[in-house]
């Protein structure tokens, strides 16, 4: 018999619907939608187009339009939730008030894929961009093996590791401050794309565009699951549940804003590169956009321009989404279901202090010496299980809570939630038997952890045996 922890439960012991609980709540809609595009704009756009369009050719413009349809049907989802359960736990919470506790413990353990280890993989993005830029402004080239893992001829990724050190040091220091840093990037990065997709658009040939689909629906298909991964990061916004001024108002709109936002850039800036300069040269270029504003301006200066836009995009993914780890894991500790040193408030910077070092030792690691091609599809596939996951429990909680206030409720239910699994299940069989075989490794270790740690140390399980319904007492 599973654990459900009812959504009434979950808010009352986050605090969410009031004032001074540990967090603070500073995060108002502007806020929020920066945070939004700054977990979501990074490393997709500026490093992986180039993957995208190698694969899809022009046609790519419908490999971003199909990735972001798989998103909105998802994005609904956590829009009702997120505007529902305002709680740092995001999708693990979700799933523990839906589909129970065994459920939401491999949910949150997916979410170290999502987080944890995108954040190691985009810091590694970042780290090729920094050359880039020191190359172009100054010349300076630094050495490979200070710039890159033992699996890339290197020894160390020192950029990657700074990255996430400076990340941790804003995140320690309170959200107020990191949501400041959040929304300045987040407005420089939409106008460095901007401005590209103005550029480019100077220089737009039909003819650049055909042929449209060169390899056929395959080609489009996998542009499609890489094109995923550029929009992954909507969800974050719902990890400042508690953060948030007006959550319940706010989140479902931010979310819904970012998504559209993002998929009407994206396509933009997709089509103003292609237009430009032709899909041969665009696809599998590494820095592609930058290359592109050169070639249209005949300067090297505009390149440099768009490099600083992806240093600053990128660093701001991985602020953010180390923002969301820390929550999520805070949520869990909370809990019961990891240890309690994640869910330590400081009292001076109103943030999780030793939880956020933790987050970054531990993904600064990986950053700093493995490879990380490898770990990228299973990035994937355990963000659209988590996706999936989130829609069901849409359909779970209409079921077990049918009076709970919702904001923002899915349209045309229960279908879009369906279609939403149903995409989710597509793009997830498209990453193939070796991501699948691996997946299944991790769901089989999490499970483990699960049956001998955290059912054991629920604090559900210390209340009532099956659905608590009142509040645990406070523990710290
Ligand atoms: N949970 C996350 N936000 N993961 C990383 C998202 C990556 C981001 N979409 C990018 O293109 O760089």
């Amino acid at each position: 018999m599973p654990r459900f922890k009812s959504s009434h439960l979950l808010v009352a012991e986050s605090g969410a619907d009031r004032e001074g609980h540990g967090l603070r709540r500073t995060m108002g809609l502007f806020q929020l939608i920066c945070f939004g595009v700054g977990a979501i704009v990074g490393t997709g756009i500026f490093v992986g187009l180039s993957d995208s369009v190698a694969q899809a050719g022009p046609g790519v413009v419908v490999s971003f339009l199909l990735a972001a349809i798989t998103c909105v049907f998802t994005a609904f989802a956590f829009a009702e939730l997120g505007g529902a359960i305002p709680v740092s736990g995001s999708s693990y919470s979700f799933a523990y008030a839906g589909l129970g506790e065994g459920t939401a413990f491999l949910v949150g353990w997916c979410l170290l894929l999502e987080y944890g280890v995108s954040v190691s993989a985009v810091a590694v993005g970042w780290s090729q961009y920094v050359n880039e830029l020191l190359d172009s402004l100054v010349g300076l080239h630094l050495p490979t093996a200070l710039s890159a893992g033992p699996g890339e001829g290197g020894v160390v990724n020192l950029p990657a590791v700074i990255v996430i050190a400076m990340a941790a040091v804003l995140l320690v220091r309170g959200v107020r401050e990191s949501a400041r840093a959040t929304a300045a990037m987040a407005v420089l990065k939409l106008a460095v794309l901007v401005a590209f997709i103005a550029i480019g658009f100077t220089a737009f040939e039909d003819g650049n565009l055909t042929p449209f689909s060169p390899t056929g629906l395959a080609g489009i298909g996998a542009g499609t699951t890489a094109a995923f991964f550029s929009y992954i990061g909507f969800d974050a916004i719902t990890t400042a549940g508690e953060e948030a001024k007006n959550p319940r108002r706010d989140i479902p709109v931010a979310i819904l804003v970012c998504i559209g936002l993002v998929t009407l850039l994206y396509c933009a800036v997709a089509l103003a590169a292609i237009g430009a300069i032709g899909g041969d040269a665009v696809g599998g270029r590494p820095a592609a956009l930058s290359y592109v504003v050169n070639q249209v301006t005949g300067s090297t200066v505009g390149g440099g321009v768009i490099a600083f836009g992806a240093v600053v995009a990128i660093a701001s993914v991985v602020l953010a989404v180390m923002y969301g780890q820390t929550r999520i894991l805070m949520s869990m500790s909370r809990d019961g279901l990891i240890p309690r040193v994640f869910e330590k408030v400081s009292p001076k910077t109103s943030t999780p202090v030793a939880g956020t070092l933790i987050v970054a030792v531990v993904f600064a690691l990986p950053a700093a010496f493995a490879p990380l091609d490898a770990v990228v599809n299973l990035c994937t596939i355990g963000t659209l299980a988590v996706m999936a996951v989130v829609n069901l429990a849409v359909i779970a909680l209409r079921r077990r809570e049918p009076g709970l206030a919702r904001t923002f409720r899915v349209p045309l239910y229960p279908v879009t939630p369906l279609l939403g699994v149903a995409f989710c299940l597509y793009l997830m069989y498209e990453t193939g038997a070796t991501t699948w075989i691996q997946f299944a490794g991790f769901l089989a270790v999490g499970a483990a952890l699960y049956l001998l740690y955290g059912r054991r140390n629920s604090r559900l399980a210390a209340v009532t045996p099956t659905d608590a319904a009142e509040p645990v007492p406070e523990a710290v």
